[in-house]
């Protein structure tokens, strides 16, 4: 069995180098450039799809519109859900990543970004960009939307959702594409290849580039890969990496 994944371009945000997790930012224009290259390398290498999954966030949305088109499979059914969002980043949303190191040091970023179960400071409940308070949300059960996220928080509700939901199309026979985030396809990557807490903190995921991965009938991982030039995509993630540390 195949399933492909795939990080949204590049966003307004991720171009500022802002924490973003559940803002609902656009794409900025190299994003959707990504994202229609990202449709063209699945086309050209034989990919076809029956299902689609995404969050409710534009960015990804707007990646796998873009996927589809360039694949001339704008019909295909597609599910949204939260459960497959952006780690909630809690009060560091829209805050700049490389000032927030100067100002808290790059040790404590790299925590607040690539630490297992440390959630970074949480948004007030009051505050109008708690996700119980907005639109998007209103029809979710409240108790369960967060005000700040881990991994391991993220992990939480983006497996249970691909074991209940996802997995059991895929063993029926239906061709998968999950539209999602940095942080959400990490939570499923750690859990696909049984990656340690340790080794998932190295784990950078390069935006707009399809990442293929095969498990066995029982949905036991194989191997995965990349599609592209991977000296390109290597560089990408290495520019993801580096997102935290001070501008020098
Ligand atoms: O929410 C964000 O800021 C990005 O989508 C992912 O950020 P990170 O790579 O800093 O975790």
């Amino acid at each position: 069995m195949k399933l492909v994944l795939i990080r949204h371009g590049e966003s307004e945000w991720n171009k500022l180098n802002l924490f973003t997790g559940w803002t609902d930012v656009e794409l900025s224009e190299k994003g959707v450039e990504e994202a229609k290259a990202g449709g063209r390398a699945l086309k050209e290498a034989g990919f076809d799809f029956d299902l689609c999954y995404t969050s409710y966030l534009k960015r990804a949305i707007h990646t796998l519109n873009f996927v589809l088109s360039e694949m001339d499979r704008e019909w295909l059914p597609v599910t949204k859900t939260w459960k497959l969002n952006e780690r909630h980043y809690g009060a560091l949303q829209g805050l700049n990543k490389a000032e927030t190191a100067e100002k808290y040091g790059e040790e404590k970023v790299k925590i607040w970004r690539r630490s297992f179960d440390v959630q970074p400071p949480a948004l007030d409940p009051t505050d109008d960009r708690n996700p119980a308070l907005q639109e998007a949300y209103r029809n979710e059960n409240k108790d369960e939307l967060p005000l700040a996220e881990s991994l391991k928080d993220t992990i939480a509700r983006a497996v249970p959702y691909y074991e209940q939901e996802i997995l059991p199309q895929m063993k029926a026979g239906k061709r998968v594409i999950i539209a999602a985030h940095g942080n959400s396809l990490r939570a499923l990557v750690k859990y696909f290849e049984n990656l340690t807490d340790e080794e998932i903190i190295g784990v950078n995921i390069p935006t707009g580039v399809p990442l293929v991965y095969t498990f066995d009938d029982n949905g036991k991982f194989i191997s995965k890969e990349y599609l592209g030039d991977q000296a390109t995509i290597e560089a990408k993630m290495a520019a993801v990496a580096k997102q935290g540390s001070v501008q020098k």
